[in-house]
């Protein structure tokens, strides 16, 4: 079967794509997902994300090899495996990340990427309630919910222990000022999730023009010998199908499976190809490296007050939570549970904020085994949790065979540079000085991990080793850039050195964005989408020159 273009991957990205790619009826789109449907309630629900998070059937539950300087952990990397991707499962915090953040894209070679440009394509992609402002879009797909009013109450107490800390307050993470304390936006309309695949793919799909596949695994891109993605090959329901592509192949599935398709394909260093016997159609050393994450660590405190682990934990709180959401789409169950947080800087010599912390209002410890459910633990608890925003370490994704089955290797190499080192024990420092402070210590019976027994820098950072986990934002496995020895697209995303294949997901990033990152990755897919349009119309532009010509020459 033939299409304009082939999309693989329905998640973050691919849902944009897919509905901008098809609006104008003129081409042909066809989108390919791994996973099923994301028809259950527990997409909508904004706490479903707990009942997804070990979810075979829906989440793709990667682990990265063991860590060397994590204490030789292998981390959990959860990702999603349905409709909507890693947006159906995520916990919808509403992060742009800061300005230097693009500003260092464009400054890496890669005109059109600086903030000041990519701010465009996150007004249009967002309906915020501050309306259209400099900031902020009033008609996007995307609903933003600020969660202000709704937080629980000792959010606010984190707030002031903030400001007593002397660190500055901001009313928009994504507005005028990034730095400071404050409350999360998340991405909820009336709510509900307000996923990529909710809010641009179920409204397109009765589109004649646009068909979607799933439960089909991509396998592999093909090529011509020009080196131009010619189609794709994919696995459903046990046997092989080819599908084809007139104009482009885009690849959205994602920081972990985009590298290792295309590794699969014969396009990645060539020597992890005569490794595998996969025959080799482009050098290209750059895929599956560059490959980042935000790792987070989490204190534990115990409250002399009431906390939400107090409201979720028992059945009775749990059935009048459900029953306030379901009458109202108010309450806890309609919220992230990471609800107050920001960003700070961890020195006086940091230039911009360099550590982001999340205030959640209960306590919860990600359980060892995959058979058990996140819960509220057994008292009144809240936690304090930091990452650092753009660590400098580099990892990588490799196919770990020739078969598309089998997972790729993620080596995240966490706290491979002093820097990161330098900032896991800011970080523990940043947290212990904001519970310090009177208001916070005025709720505080005691700190229960890691303990005040953990006090100076090299307990700070065994306390890291041991516990940090990821936070779920694998980027920049085929990063953006004009060097084909360091990066895998050029500025308007197509693969160096092939045609017809552009690559539309997280995985472009040149540098991880200080946030959380599903904004970014919908902002990639409204640009992309938008590149991809206006090649189309060039490349109209040049065949109808070419026709002239020839039409010309015969007359
Ligand atoms: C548990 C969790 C919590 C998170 N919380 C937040 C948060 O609060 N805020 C935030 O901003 N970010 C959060 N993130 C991160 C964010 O959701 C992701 O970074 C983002 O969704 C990535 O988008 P993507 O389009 O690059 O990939 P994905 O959304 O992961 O999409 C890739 C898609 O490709 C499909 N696919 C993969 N391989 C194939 C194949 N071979 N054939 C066919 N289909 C394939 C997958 O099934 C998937 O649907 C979280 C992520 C997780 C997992």
């Amino acid at each position: 079967m033939n299409y304009d273009y082939i999309i693989v991957g329905a998640g973050s990205a691919g849902c944009i794509l897919a509905n901008r790619l098809s609006a104008s009826g003129q081409y042909s789109v066809l989108l390919l997902e791994a996973g099923k449907a994301d028809d259950s309630f527990w997409f909508k629900i904004p706490v479903g994300f707990t009942k997804t998070y070990y979810n075979e059937t829906y989440n793709w539950m990667y682990y990265s090899e063991p860590e060397k300087e994590l204490d030789n952990r292998s981390l959990y990397c959860p990702r999603g495996k349905v409709q909507g991707g890693s947006g159906s499962i995520n916990a919808m915090i509403y992060v742009r990340g800061q300005e230097k953040d693009y500003d260092d894209w464009a400054q890496a070679g890669n005109n059109g990427w600086s903030y000041r440009d990519v701010l465009p394509y996150f007004r249009k992609l967002e309906t915020h309630p501050l309306g259209n402002t400099e900031y902020h879009g009033a008609n996007g797909p995307i609903g933003i919910s600020p969660m202000k009013d709704a937080v629980h109450p000792i959010c606010h107490v984190f707030l002031k222990g903030c400001e007593q800390a002397g660190y500055k307050r901001t009313d928009d993470f994504n507005g005028a000022q990034f730095e400071g304390a404050g409350i999360y936006d998340v991405n909820t309309r009336n709510g509900q999730r307000s996923s990529s695949s909710f809010e641009y793919l179920h409204p397109a799909l009765n589109r004649k023009n646009l068909t979607v596949e799933r439960e089909v695994l991509v396998t592999q891109v093909l090529f011509d010998t020009n080196r131009r993605a010619t189609g794709v090959v994919v696995k459903q329901n046990g046997s092989a199908r080819h599908f084809t592509a007139k104009r482009e192949v885009i690849l959205s599935a994602g920081a972990v499976d985009t590298p290792k398709l295309l590794q699969l394909s014969g396009v990645g260093d060539s020597t992890l190809l005569a490794e595998h016997r996969i025959p080799l159609v482009r050098h290209l050393p750059a895929v599956g490296r560059n490959l980042q994450d935000h790792l987070c660590v989490s204190f534990y405190y115990r409250a002399n007050v009431k906390t939400l682990n107090d409201e979720m934990r028992p059945l009775l709180g749990k059935l009048k939570l459900g029953l306030q959401y379901l009458l109202t789409r108010k309450g806890p169950l309609a919220m992230s549970v990471n609800q107050s947080g920001g960003f700070f800087r961890g020195s006086e010599n940091e230039a911009v904020p360099n550590l982001q912390l999340y205030f959640n209002p209960l306590s919860y410890r990600i359980p060892k085994s995959n058979k058990a459910s996140l819960e509220p633990e057994p008292y009144s608890g809240f936690l304090l949790c930091f990452n650092p925003c753009r660590p400098t370490s580099r990892g990588s994704i490799e196919i770990a065979s020739n078969r598309a089955e089998d997972p790729a290797k993620i080596r995240i190499n966490a706290l491979t540079t002093q820097k990161d080192i330098d900032e896991a024990i800011q970080g523990c420092e940043l947290v212990r000085k904001i519970m310090s402070t009177a208001a916070l210590d005025e709720i505080t019976v005691e700190e229960i991990s890691p303990g005040p027994q953990v006090s100076d820098r090299e307990g700070f950072l065994q306390y890291f080793r041991e516990q940090s986990g990821s936070i779920y934002h694998l980027c920049g496995s085929c990063a953006m850039g004009p060097d084909d020895l360091t990066s895998v697209v050029d500025e308007r995303l197509r693969v160096h050195g092939m045609s017809g294949l552009r690559i539309v997901d997280a995985s472009i990033f040149p540098n991880i964005t200080s946030g959380n990152i599903n904004a970014p990755t919908m902002m990639v897919a409204e640009k992309g989408a938008e590149m991809i349009l206006e090649d189309a119309l060039t490349v109209a532009g040049e065949q109808a020159k070419e026709s002239a010509k020839v039409f010309a020459a015969a007359h």
